[in-house]
């Protein structure tokens, strides 16, 4: 049996990871589900799943769920999380949202746990001390992002050193093929209509600026060893081709399926084996019958240079460009800013940055912190 932890159980990511754990109850148990305040649905899972531990964000909602259930243990807040990530399992589901989830990798990797990684900005902040653990523990990192798990299926078999290239597909998000001047007009219930994925809001926003592909070119630089020059972002609106690899015989190794999370997902928790899913299957003759591949407009979406750039600079540059769009997409779903204020305002603050290098978590956190407090300070 393995045991599985998961944190942000109550999430898309976390959903989908219950439902593949439902079609495999011989095979897979959990031990932990953590969210934040929706504990509603975290106590049907209490009921269903009897996990040995939870961890909430709140001290009051963890008395009450302590007294409701009095034979799980009920943590709360980021010690909660840490003590959940170290405690005894054979996976870790990160499927938080937020840097909030670099703590508990860190702590899990430290710990020599292995990771099912859904959480990219894990990597996006920390890619240098998480993977230095990784490394001296011999962890494995599974890749749970699309692109990221279509990329880590084509190098199966292959040599590292004989990789050429990697293409990281993109949807192109709802405001694919927008002129600068629209990008100004676009509401927040148009950025919240993904063309093909059902996601959290917050990833849902950042494919709809295209910061997601920019947080995703700095995540596979970190999981697959490649400089971001060897990293080309493709638009491929149906969203079918998950992300390529190319190799130095110009051979292209591709993944493909049905846009369905429970794919990757599936493939972490079964790797090496494959796992039966409720994914649907892909129709090469309807819906996958047309895939079509363009280069992204990085002059309307400003976000994928900065995040180029941001990689190549390394230090503090990609946490804070990380920390300055998660306080700006909140800002935004708040409909307190314009959409383009996110790329705009990050571009600012990553301008007048001054970076630091040879960092440990809490340098990390802390560049995090102060990247949020120039946003707020910006847009007074
Ligand atoms: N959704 C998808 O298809 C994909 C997601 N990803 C990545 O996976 C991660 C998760 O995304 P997604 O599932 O969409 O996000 P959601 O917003 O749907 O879920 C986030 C989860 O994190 C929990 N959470 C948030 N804050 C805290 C906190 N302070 N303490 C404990 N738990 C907390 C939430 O709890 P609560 O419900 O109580 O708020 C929820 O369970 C992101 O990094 C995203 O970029 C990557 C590829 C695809
Ligand atoms: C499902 C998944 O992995 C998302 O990260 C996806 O990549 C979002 O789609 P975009 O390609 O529009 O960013
Ligand atoms: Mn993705």
């Amino acid at each position: 049996m393995k045991k599985i932890a998961i944190l942000g159980s109550t999430g898309s990511i976390g959903a989908q990871a219950l439902d593949i754990i439902d079609g495999h109850s011989d095979q897979l148990k959990v031990t932990v589900l953590a969210c934040a305040k929706n504990i509603r649905k975290l106590c049907g899972q209490i009921e269903k799943y009897k996990p040995e531990i939870v961890v909430v964000h709140q001290e009051k909602d963890a008395r009450q769920l302590s007294e409701k259930y009095p034979g799980v243990e009920v943590l709360y807040g980021t010690e909660g999380l840490i003590a959940a990530a170290e405690s005894s399992y054979d996976l870790l589901l990160n499927s938080l949202v937020g840097i909030l989830g670099l703590i508990p990798t860190y702590h899990a990797v430290c710990k020599g746990r292995d990771i099912a990684l859904a959480n990219k900005e894990t990597l996006v902040a920390g890619g240098q001390i998480i993977m230095d653990q990784v490394k001296k523990n011999q962890v494995k990192m599974l890749p749970v992002d699309s692109e990221h798990s279509a990329i880590f299926q084509s190098l199966q078999g292959n040599k590292h050193q004989q990789l050429e290239r990697i293409y990281l597909t993109a949807s192109g998000g709802p405001f694919r093929g927008y002129t600068p001047e629209q990008l100004e007009e676009v509401t927040v219930e148009q950025a919240l209509r993904h063309p093909n994925w059902h996601m959290g809001s917050k990833v849902t926003i950042d494919s709809a600026s295209m910061m997601n592909k920019g947080l995703e070119v700095i995540e596979a630089k970190w999981l697959f060893n490649v400089p971001v020059s060897k990293i080309q972002i493709a638009v491929h609106p149906q969203s079918v081709v998950h992300s390529m690899v190319e190799y130095i015989d110009h051979s292209i190794i591709a993944q493909l399926g049905a846009p369905d999370m429970r794919v990757p997902i599936s493939y972490a928790f079964g790797y090496p084996d494959r796992m039966e899913n409720n994914a649907e299957a892909l129709d090469l003759f309807g819906a996958g019958a047309e895939l079509t591949f363009e280069r992204p407009d990085t002059n309307v979406f400003k976000t994928i240079a900065i995040a180029y750039e941001a990689a190549e600079k390394g230090g503090t540059y990609p946490a804070v460009m990380n920390g300055a769009n998660e306080a700006l997409v909140q800002l935004f779903l708040e409909k307190k800013i314009k959409f383009t204020d996110i790329q705009n305002t990050i571009e600012r603050i990553m301008n007048a940055h001054v970076p630091t290098y040879n960092l440990g978590l809490e340098e990390i956190l802390e560049a995090d912190r102060a990247s949020r407090k120039m946003v707020y300070e910006l847009l007074k």
